[in-house]
């Protein structure tokens, strides 16, 4: 699972005129997924190790199982961090993963295999190897590696944590601790479902589905997916432009106060899609149009902003987070500042 490859933020190229587009964490998204599930009668109790109060789980409609928040959570809020129980490299087999479950306890052997297998139907991929496929995330020291070629960790209740086209959860590995930390991406109800990205969330309910099956083979029961008609009509035609938005700021260099309108539209859409995840983006692209046009009191204003959503989704101490509090301390340093003729642009709203 989880090789979300679409970079919700894209690479930091800030370095490089040619493409202003700077980039963040690895992170995703907010809203919809309202859908309530009564506790079990005694939370925690499907997986004995997990006594943790803010979440349990439990059965969901239509997907197996996920995890569920107990109480209230609000916006920013670091619900689990979670050690790896091995990790292996991406192109490990089912004997190197037969070894490293030796060294666990027989407990967490017994729950390794009780996770979820994508190829049960299909047959050729061997258990233990199946379920690594299916539930494994990447968590690399390295942050340059590409994700395919990361290394793959096993984390025994993220692996619980199901994919929603419109997830309230992001998650970021950090190499200090070698923890992978989940954090809500919006205020969450008590009894809702806590759900990450697996694949690119932008695109339509169709684009959607046909990567989730190519690449973990089911069908989204998430409730951006489950609207028909009309309401599904709106959805698609906002993830479509905000996508395509995404392109084109960035080919807005030498048209600033243009680009500027696209990143202000393409965060309209986000808030009304409830897609918390691309806002650092957008408003870090917003930042780069002010600097190039020596804007940097509104320059200020967006970088702080991309910093605050950072901070929600992947914590303060994650690159990008650092970068932008660099920036909002001294956004002249940005290397495209001042390359154009001066103007003044918009803040945000
Ligand atoms: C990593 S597991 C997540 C936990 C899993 N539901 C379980 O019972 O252990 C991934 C599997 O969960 C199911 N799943 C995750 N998100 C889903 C979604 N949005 N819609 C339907 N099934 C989903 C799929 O069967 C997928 O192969």
């Amino acid at each position: 699972m989880m090789s979300r490859t679409f970079s919700a933020h894209r690479p930091l190229s800030v370095q490089r005129p040619a493409s202003f587009r700077l980039s963040i964490d690895s992170n995703t998204t907010a809203l919809l997924s309202r859908r309530s599930h009564p506790p079990p009668s005694s939370p925690g109790a499907e997986l004995e190790t997990l006594k943790v109060p803010t979440y349990y789980v439990s059965g969901v409609q239509d997907k197996g199982k996920g995890v569920v928040a107990t109480q209230p959570l609000p916006r920013g809020a670091i619900f689990l961090e979670e050690q790896p129980l091995f990790t292996q490299d991406p192109g490990c087999t089912n004997s190197n993963i037969l070894s490293a479950l030796v060294n666990c306890t027989r407990d967490e052997q017994r729950e390794y295999f009780k996770l979820a297998n994508a190829y049960k139907n299909g047959g050729k991929v061997l258990p233990a190897l199946a379920i690594f496929r299916t539930n494994s995330f990447a968590c690399d020291d390295n942050q340059q590696t590409a994700v395919a070629m990361q290394r793959r960790g096993i984390f025994l209740i993220a692996a619980r944590i199901n994919h929603s086209c419109t997830p309230n959860v992001g998650r970021v590995w950090e190499p200090a601790r070698q923890m992978m930390v989940f954090r809500t991406l919006r205020a969450v109800l008590v009894g809702e479902e806590l759900c990450i990205n697996y694949v690119d969330v932008l695109g339509t309910k169709e684009d959607r589905n046909a990567n989730l099956v190519e690449r973990f083979g089911f069908e989204c029961a998430c409730e951006a997916c489950a609207m028909q008609g009309e309401e599904l009509a709106q959805s698609d035609q906002r993830r479509a432009a905000i996508r395509r938005l995404y392109d084109e700021v960035s080919a807005c260099l030498k048209e600033p106060t243009l680009g500027m309108r696209k990143a202000q539209l393409a965060l309209r859409l986000l808030q009304e899609e409830g897609l918390a995840l691309y806002e650092s983006t957008f408003c870090f692209d917003a930042f780069q149009l002010c600097v190039l046009v020596s804007d940097f009191a509104n320059a200020k204003a967006w970088v702080r902003k991309a910093w605050e959503a950072s901070c929600v989704s992947s914590g303060p101490d994650g690159l990008a987070a650092r970068t932008f509090k660099m920036y909002w301390a001294n956004p002249r340093a940005h290397r495209l500042s001042g390359t154009m003729p001066r103007m003044v642009l918009s803040g945000p709203v």
